[in-house]
C-alpha cells in the first residue's frame, strides 16, 4: 500500500466532515494496518512484538492480560487480571485537566474545530429545537486532531501505565472527553451497560485498554463508572439500544441479557485518578443527579501489532449498519466499512 493510499483511508472519515482530504493535521495520522501492510508496518517492525514480550514475562502461565515491564506492582497485576480494571489515583496533574477543559469549551464555543471531531448532545436535546452551547454537549469523540486535548494520550504517566497492557508500540485508536449532562428527568444521562469492544473492528482484545480519568470528582450523584469485575474473562456480548421509556442516546447500545444479579463496583474518584479497563469489561454510567456537567476525558489504546477485523456477519454488524445508515443519510455516502472508520493515531 503507498503512502498516498494510506493517508486516504486514513482520512475518509475527515472528508466528509471538512469536505477536502488530507491538511497538516491528518497527513500525521495514520491507519492501524494489519502487521503486513504500509508504512505503519515498517514502525512495527522497529520495535519488539507483544508476542515477544509476553514470553519474556516471569509469569508466562500466570497472567494473561498484563505485561511484565516492572510498573504494576504484583498485586496491581493480579488485581486486573482478575477483575479486568485497575485504577490509580492522582495519575493526571490538576494543571493538564485545567488544560483539557479550556480546550473543551474553546470546541464547544466553536473557537476551534479540530478535523474529524464528532459532536455528541443529549438525545433530549438532539431531538428539541434548544441548542446553547456547551449545555448542549453530551461529549465529544475523536479528537486526535487536536493537539491539547491530544496531549492527554501522549501524557507519560498515561502511557507509562497504558504499556503495561498493549506493550511499546502504541496506537490511540478513539478518544472522548464526556461532559455527562444533569439529567432531565428521563434517565437519558445513563449509559448502559456495554462492552467497549463492540465498536472495535480490531484485535486482539488483550492488546487493547482504555484509559478513563476523571475531571473532577465523581460519584454516584453525578453518575460514576460502574464495572462488572471479571467480566472481561467473558466474550463480547450481542448488544442493542437498551428499551428505556425515556430514551436512550444515539450509540448508547447496551448487553441486552446482562445478569442484573452480579455484583457492581461503582468506581468513586477524584479529579486526575484514572482508571483502566479491559474492552470486553461490561460497564456503564449512572444518572447524573446534580446540576453541573461531569466531565472525564478518555482513550482507548491498542497496540500496533493489532490488526482490522471485518465486522460482518457478527454481533457488531449492528454498530456498522447503524453508522453506515446514518452516513447515507446525512451525507449520501454509501458504505464504508467500519475497519474504515476507525483511525488510529501513532504515539511518536
Ligand atoms: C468507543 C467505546 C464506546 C463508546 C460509545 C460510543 C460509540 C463509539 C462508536 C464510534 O465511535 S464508531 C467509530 C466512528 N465514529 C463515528 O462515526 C462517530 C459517529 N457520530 C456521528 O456520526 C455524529 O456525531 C452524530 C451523527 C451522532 C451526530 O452528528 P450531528 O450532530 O452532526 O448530527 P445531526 O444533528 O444532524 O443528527 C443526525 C441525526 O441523529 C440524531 N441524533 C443526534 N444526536 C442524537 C442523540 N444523542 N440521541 C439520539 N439521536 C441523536 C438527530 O436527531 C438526527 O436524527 P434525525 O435525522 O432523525 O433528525
Ligand atoms: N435496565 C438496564 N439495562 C442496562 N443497563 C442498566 C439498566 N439499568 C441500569 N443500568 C446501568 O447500570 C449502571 C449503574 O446503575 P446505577 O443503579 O448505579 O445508576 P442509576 O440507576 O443511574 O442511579 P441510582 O441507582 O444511583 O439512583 C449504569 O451503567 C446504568 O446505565
Ligand atoms: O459515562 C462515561 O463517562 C463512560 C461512557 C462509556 O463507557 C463509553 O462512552 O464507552
Ligand atoms: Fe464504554
Ligand atoms: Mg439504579
Amino acid at each position: 500500500m503507498t503512502k498516498a493510499s494510506d493517508e486516504m483511508a486514513a482520512t475518509a472519515l475527515y472528508v466528509r466532515e471538512s469536505g477536502r482530504p488530507g491538511g497538516p493535521a491528518t497527513a500525521r495520522l495514520k491507519i492501524l494496518l494489519g502487521h503486513l501492510q504500509g508504512p505503519a508496518a515498517t514502525a512495527i517492525a522497529a520495535y519488539p512484538t507483544s508476542a515477544a514480550n509476553i514470553s519474556s514475562s516471569y509469569h508466562p502461565q500466570q497472567f494473561q492480560y498484563t505485561l511484565d515491564n516492572n510498573v504494576l506492582t504484583l498485586e496491581q497485576r493480579q488485581f486486573y487480571e482478575d477483575n479486568g480494571f485497575l485504577v490509580i489515583k492522582n495519575l493526571v496533574p490538576e494543571a493538564d485537566i485545567q488544560r483539557y477543559r479550556n480546550q473543551f469549551e474553546r470546541i464547544c464555543r466553536k473557537e476551534v474545530a479540530p478535523i474529524g471531531l464528532q459532536i455528541m448532545k443529549d438525545v433530549t436535546i438532539a431531538k428539541s429545537e434548544f441548542h446553547a452551547d456547551e449545555k448542549a454537549v453530551t461529549k465529544i469523540q475523536d479528537f486526535q486532531s487536536d493537539e491539547e486535548l491530544f496531549s492527554y494520550c501522549t501524557n507519560p504517566q498515561i502511557i507509562k501505565y497504558v504499556e503495561c497492557f498493549t506493550g511499546p508500540n502504541i496506537m490511540a485508536m478513539h478518544t472522548m472527553l464526556i461532559n455527562k449532562p444533569p439529567d432531565s428527568g428521563k434517565k437519558t444521562s445513563r449509559h448502559p451497560f456495554h462492552q467497549d469492544l463492540h465498536y472495535f473492528p480490531f484485535r486482539p482484545s488483550n492488546s487493547i485498554v482504555c484509559a478513563w480519568t476523571a475531571m473532577e470528582h465523581i460519584d454516584r450523584n453525578n453518575g460514576c463508572l460502574v464495572v462488572i469485575p471479571g467480566t472481561h474473562k467473558g466474550t463480547l456480548k450481542p448488544h442493542d439500544y437498551p428499551k428505556w421509556e425515556g430514551g436512550v442516546n444515539i450509540m448508547f447500545h447496551g448487553i441486552q441479557d446482562y445478569d442484573a444479579n452480579q455484583p457492581r463496583t461503582h468506581l468513586v474518584m477524584e479529579k486526575g485518578d484514572t482508571v483502566f479497563f479491559h474492552p470486553l469489561l461490561i460497564h456503564g454510567s449512572g444518572r447524573n443527579k446534580t446540576q453541573g456537567f461531569r466531565k472525564a476525558i478518555s482513550c482507548h489504546f491498542a497496540s500496533s501489532n493489532c490488526y482490522y477485523t471485518d465486522v460482518k456477519g457478527t454481533s457488531q454488524e449492528i454498530i456498522e449498519k447503524e453508522l453506515q445508515n446514518l452516513l447515507e443519510k446525512k451525507y449520501g455516502i454509501s458504505k464504508i466499512p467500519l475497519k474504515k472508520r476507525i483511525v488510529g493515531r501513532e504515539l511518536l
